[in-house]
């Protein structure tokens, strides 16, 4: 594949494609399809992706230091043994699912995982945590839709975002206490103006090699390269207007693969954008951070 050359893995689209991730030991990809309520699994060369319905919305996943999957559902945190499929319950939500749900997450330097949840109406009532030793504690409130999360390669800054806020943060982070401090704006993004080409707003993201943070713009249909100063140093423009969040994978960790939506988009966007609710793939020149596993 050339520089740039955006394909689609495979025909499968999902509503909502969300949390892809390079598993490391298993070199391939999941992802997980949030109102279609499905963990997905492409092997090398399958068209189709395995998958494994889910009672409730799966917001994220990470990988288990011991094999298999944990799910981050509206109805808790779930262990999914991709071997037999077996699912168990881990832990119930730490918030109320009536009106909350998980959304982005991804496992710390030491291999907690941190997850964040997303208010159905909203609303600044969703919440950062920390998941360890079998318990959530919060570390950032007040959030609509926490996402985003993603460690410097040294370990000493995390980054998480709100996309209805359409900022991004940092922080200062201890990887032995698990601990952010010092948080602070690290990129931000203009609100929908009326006559103003809207440039979306920040949803998952990704961590290269080099300590650049690329951005998934929901609605902005790009991907952004963001360096640590928290300048936009490359634009990649996507066929898809909702791209959700980048990984990196491949054996060199330089395929950027990245999830999308369909759900709720309007009927002439999807005949211009076939690829919408796809998993974009495109090569780039630095590589990725590879996923940590967590050993909760
Ligand atoms: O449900 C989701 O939607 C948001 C986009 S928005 O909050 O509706 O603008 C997306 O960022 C998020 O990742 C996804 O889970």
């Amino acid at each position: 594949m050339a520089p740039h050359d955006i394909q689609a893995l495979g025909s499968h689209r999902c509503l909502l494609g969300e949390s892809p991730l390079w598993h490391p030991a298993e070199q391939c990809l999941y992802a997980v399809d949030i109102p279609g309520r499905q963990v997905l699994r492409w092997r090398e060369g399958a068209d189709a992706p395995d998958a494994w319905p889910q009672a409730a919305e799966p917001g994220c996943i990470a990988a288990r230091a011991g094999g298999g999957l944990l799910v981050a559902r509206r109805d808790g945190l779930w262990a999914l043994d991709t071997e037999t499929g077996a699912q168990a319950l881990v832990s119930p939500p730490p918030y109320d699912p009536a009106r909350l749900r998980f959304n982005d997450g991804k496992v710390d330097p030491a291999g907690r995982l941190w997850v964040g949840s997303i208010s159905d109406a909203r609303e600044p009532e969703a919440v950062l945590y920390r998941f360890d030793a079998g318990s959530f504690a919060a570390q950032v409130t007040g959030l609509t839709t926490s996402n985003g999360l993603a460690w410097s390669p040294d370990g000493r800054r995390v980054h998480w975002s709100d996309t209805k806020a359409h900022r991004i943060y940092v922080a200062d982070f201890d990887v032995a206490a698990g601990a952010l401090s010092s948080p602070r704006v690290f990129a931000e993004f203009s609100l929908r103006t009326p006559g103003v080409a809207y440039g979306g707003r920040p949803d998952g993201a990704a961590m290269d090699a080099e300590g650049h943070y690329w951005a998934a713009m929901f609605e902005g249909g790009c991907l952004l390269r963001i360096a640590p100063t928290g300048e936009v140093v490359r634009r990649i423009e996507l066929p898809a207007a909702c791209p959700t969040m980048p990984t990196f994978g491949g054996a060199d960790l330089r395929t950027l693969f990245v999830t999308t939506a369909r759900e709720k988009r309007p009927a002439e966007e999807l005949e211009r954008q076939p690829l919408a609710g796809a998993v974009l793939q495109l090569r780039v020149d630095a590589p990725g951070l590879p996923a940590m596993l967590t050993h909760s």
